[in-house]
């Protein structure tokens, strides 16, 4: 099937690739000159695992092409995703101006039927928008669709190719069939394509990410909770996650969610329930508590060093919002920078793939290393923000020779707490006893 992604983000960039993948005809078109050239010429714009063999291939085949010429792109195509940003506006609300004039744009070039679906997190209400706004400007049959994505950065492509479920909210029975035979191939083992309505469909996101969030910032206060009465937070996980009825997943305690989605997803959400004059309790709870949460690690530091950071100098490890993306979009880590920079310290951090963007954006501000151990020279204390696997099993005498404090603030959990002791260790996590 001939298809066009607008935008080639984290989103649209993993969901052209996959769709080339098996076998559509692909063109991802972007108002990024700059990006696009460099598609053209073979490079990936970001980081993802397992992104990169696949843009190759398809590329190769003749499958899969980049162009920042829209009528181009979607003069064949009969699917058009609108992979685009949604950004909080400055009231907290979902910013829809680049999917309403993307359509717009869109139907100043219809010539024939095509289904334009948003792949963007829209609010609810949208598709009824964007086809007001498309039949403003064309007289062309046309569908628009609903068909949420929920990839996580890190394992984008998995989730792509081996999705859950696939959403689509659609009342138009050619889009369904359409739709139907395009998803066809990714939920082959099983997991069913589910057809609602388009307002569900839009819904069915923002629960999808708040009931996550929520997950989170519930085991964050359950967290707090341990440390004031000496319980540990991840036997509470391990106890409560082998109920099937809560699952295991999601329940990692940390140093509050970031990330280029929940946090601006969780406030749409709160923001539009508002609007609809309902007072959503449990989601303006997840946001407080998530803000007080990115404090968390800095304030650990603040009592140990009683209050006086001036002159001290702190290692990161990790800048990344997650670890194996390179996002450091609402990333805890720039929390964190700017309060330990506030305060006086200097910060010397190192990310296996987030410093390109972090230098991008603060600059010499902190300092870099080549490696994780770099950064620890001569440092007051090594700070874990990002649970990167090459953090997880470090040479730990190399650390304590390196520091000089032996002191880890852990915002990840990553280590045996018996195991600090026995290295000698000063050791502070998340809902743990602190060790030393
Ligand atoms: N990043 C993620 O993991 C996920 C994001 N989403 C949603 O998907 C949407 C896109 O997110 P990302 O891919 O992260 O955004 P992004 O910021 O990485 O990419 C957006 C792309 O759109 C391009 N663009 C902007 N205006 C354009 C226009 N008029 N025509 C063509 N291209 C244009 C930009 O140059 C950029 O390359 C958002 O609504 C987000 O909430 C949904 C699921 C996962
Ligand atoms: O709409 C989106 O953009 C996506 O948002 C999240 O995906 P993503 O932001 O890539 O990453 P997650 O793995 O969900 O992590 C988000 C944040 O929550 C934190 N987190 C996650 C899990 C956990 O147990 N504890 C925890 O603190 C992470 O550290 C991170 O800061 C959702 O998981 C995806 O399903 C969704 O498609």
């Amino acid at each position: 099937m001939k298809i066009a992604v607008v935008g080639t983000g984290y989103v649209g960039l993993v969901t052209g690739t996959c769709l080339a993948e098996t076998g559509n005809h692909v063109t991802c078109v972007d108002i990024n000159v700059k990006k696009v050239e460099a598609m053209k010429n073979g490079q990936l714009p970001i980081y993802e695992p397992g992104l990169e063999l696949l843009f190759h291939r398809n590329i190769k085949q003749d499958r899969l092409f980049f162009t920042s010429d829209l009528a181009a792109a979607i003069e064949d195509a009969k699917i058009i995703f609108l992979a685009l940003p949604t950004p909080p506006g400055a009231d907290g609300a979902a910013d829809l101006s680049y999917v309403l004039g993307a359509g717009a744009d869109i139907a100043k070039l219809l010539k024939e039927y095509k289904v334009i679906v948003t792949k963007s997190t829209v609010p609810v209400g949208t598709a009824d928008k964007l086809t007001a706004v498309l039949k403003a400007n064309t007289d062309v049959e046309f569908a628009v669709v609903s068909n949420p994505e929920f990839l996580r950065e890190g394992v984008a492509v998995d989730d792509f190719m081996k999705p859950d479920r696939v959403v689509v909210g659609t009342t138009d029975e050619r889009a369904r069939k359409l739709m139907g035979e395009l998803y066809g191939p990714y939920v082959r083992q099983g997991n069913p394509i589910i057809f609602m309505d388009e307002r569900s469909s839009e819904l069915t996101k923002y629960a999808a990410n708040s009931f996550l969030a929520t997950k989170i910032s519930f085991m964050n206060e359950i967290a707090n909770l341990c440390e004031l009465v000496g319980a540990d937070v991840d036997m509470i996980r391990k106890g409560i996650g082998s109920d099937e009825r809560i699952g295991k997943r999601f329940l990692f305690s940390g140093i509050g969610y970031g990330g280029s989605c929940f946090p601006k997803d969780v406030q749409a959400l709160a923001k539009a329930s508002e609007e609809n004059k309902y007072d959503f309790k449990i989601l303006n709870a997840v946001m407080d508590v998530n803000t007080i949460q990115k404090s968390v690690l800095v304030e650990k530091v603040k009592n140990y060093f009683k209050g006086d950071l001036k002159g001290k100098k702190f290692a990161l490890w990790g800048l990344a919002f997650k670890p194996e993306t390179d996002d450091i979009r609402e990333a805890p880590a720039l929390y964190i920078i700017d309060d330990l920079l506030k305060a006086g310290a200097t910060v010397a951090a190192f990310d296996p793939e987030g410093m390109k963007n972090v230098k991008e954006l603060l600059g010499d501000t902190i300092s870099y290393g080549d490696n994780q151990y770099d950064v620890l020279k001569d440092a007051d204390a090594l700070l874990i923000v990002t649970e990167w696997s090459v953090f997880r099993t470090p040479d730990l005498d190399q650390v304590g020779s390196l520091l000089k404090n032996k002191v880890i603030f852990d915002g990840r959990n990553l280590y045996d707490l018996q195991k600090m002791i026995d290295c000698g260790f000063y050791y502070n996590s998340i809902g743990r006893k602190i060790v030393s």
